[in-house]
């Protein structure tokens, strides 16, 4: 899993939970409980590893991968939020890459135990520095509850006077055994291709032939996926689409997080909000959520 992070244990928080530290000084939450384990960093709310008992570890995380909060991880479940990829003119073209969740260090709110497992709450709120970035007041809540099944939400409270618009995602990188292996059912019949720029058709399942950036804009509540290891539920709540992404040779080699040989080892296919994004209004709330269950 974490092996090159080097964590040093620092005190259990309980029966499930410890708290470690990177060599870079960043905190960690290390769970083990009956059914699964999982490490959380409070850089970015940042879900990097998950492995259920008897089961292969789910997500992939890149081994070049920044320590230090310098950049966002690379691997695991990134937050991208409250904007996906670009920000929009209105919002100012020069800002983070998938928005600010990802390289702020968060808050832990909360840890319960439960009897499927272990749930833990982590709070980011708005402060003058992500005004500047983003002029809105808001409460964004991370909830990953680690058992047999994982899920991760995201929610988004307006904390202002005025609505606000936001956009994101559970970027969630899976672990594969390699890229024959994979196969992906229930993204619907319809992309936007980033690397054309252009709409286009999907014809039944996708399966992994090429270097994708794909914007699936008419999924299905369930998608379901073969990594090479299992078969997994991935059940969206509240999203509009799924992004599937694989960078291939040429793209992975220019990453200099991106283990340049690993790249057939992963796909990331990321819970979303895109397009028109969501409109929350003062006072109200929102939730993005992802729930992954394995079927074989
Ligand atoms: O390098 P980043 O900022 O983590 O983004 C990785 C990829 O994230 C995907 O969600 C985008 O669709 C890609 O275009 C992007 O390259």
């Amino acid at each position: 899993m974490l092996q090159n992070f080097n964590l040093t244990k620092q005190k259990d928080l309980t029966n499930h939970v410890t708290l470690a530290t990177g060599s870079a000084g960043l905190s960690y939450l290390l769970i083990k409980n009956d059914h699964a384990e999982a490490a959380i960093s409070l850089f970015g709310a940042h879900l990097m590893h998950y492995q259920a008992n008897g089961k292969h570890p789910l997500l992939w995380m890149s081994n070049t991968s920044a320590q230090d909060g310098s950049k966002p991880f690379r691997g695991g479940v990134p937050i991208c939020w409250p904007w996906f990829g670009p920000a929009s003119a209105d919002i100012g073209t020069d800002k983070p890459l998938h928005g600010f969740a990802r390289i702020n260090e968060w808050k832990l709110e909360g840890i319960s135990e439960n009897a499927d497992g272990t749930l833990i709450h982590l709070v980011l709120e708005s402060t003058e520095k992500t005004r500047e970035l983003w002029p809105h007041d808001f409460r964004l809540e991370f909830e990953v509850q680690v058992g047999a099944e994982l899920t991760m939400s995201i929610t988004t409270t307006n904390t202002g006077s005025s609505e606000l618009r936001y956009r994101g995602a559970l970027h969630t990188y899976f672990d594969t055994l390699n890229t024959e292996s994979v196969k992906i059912s229930g993204l619907g019949d319809r992309f936007y291709d980033k690397l054309t720029q252009s709409e286009r058709a999907q014809d039944g399942d996708l399966l992994l032939t090429e270097g994708m950036d794909r914007i699936y804009t008419a999924p299905a509540a369930a998608v379901t996926f073969t990594n090479g290891y299992e078969t997994v539920q991935l059940n969206n709540g509240n999203a509009n689409s799924v992004v599937v992404w694989n960078p291939w040779d040429k793209i992975a080699a220019n990453m200099p997080d991106f283990d340049s040989d690993r790249w057939p080892t992963m796909v990331c296919i990321e819970t979303a909000v895109t397009g028109e994004g969501v409109v929350v209004a003062a006072g109200e709330e929102h939730t993005l959520s992802a729930t992954l269950r394995y079927l074989a």
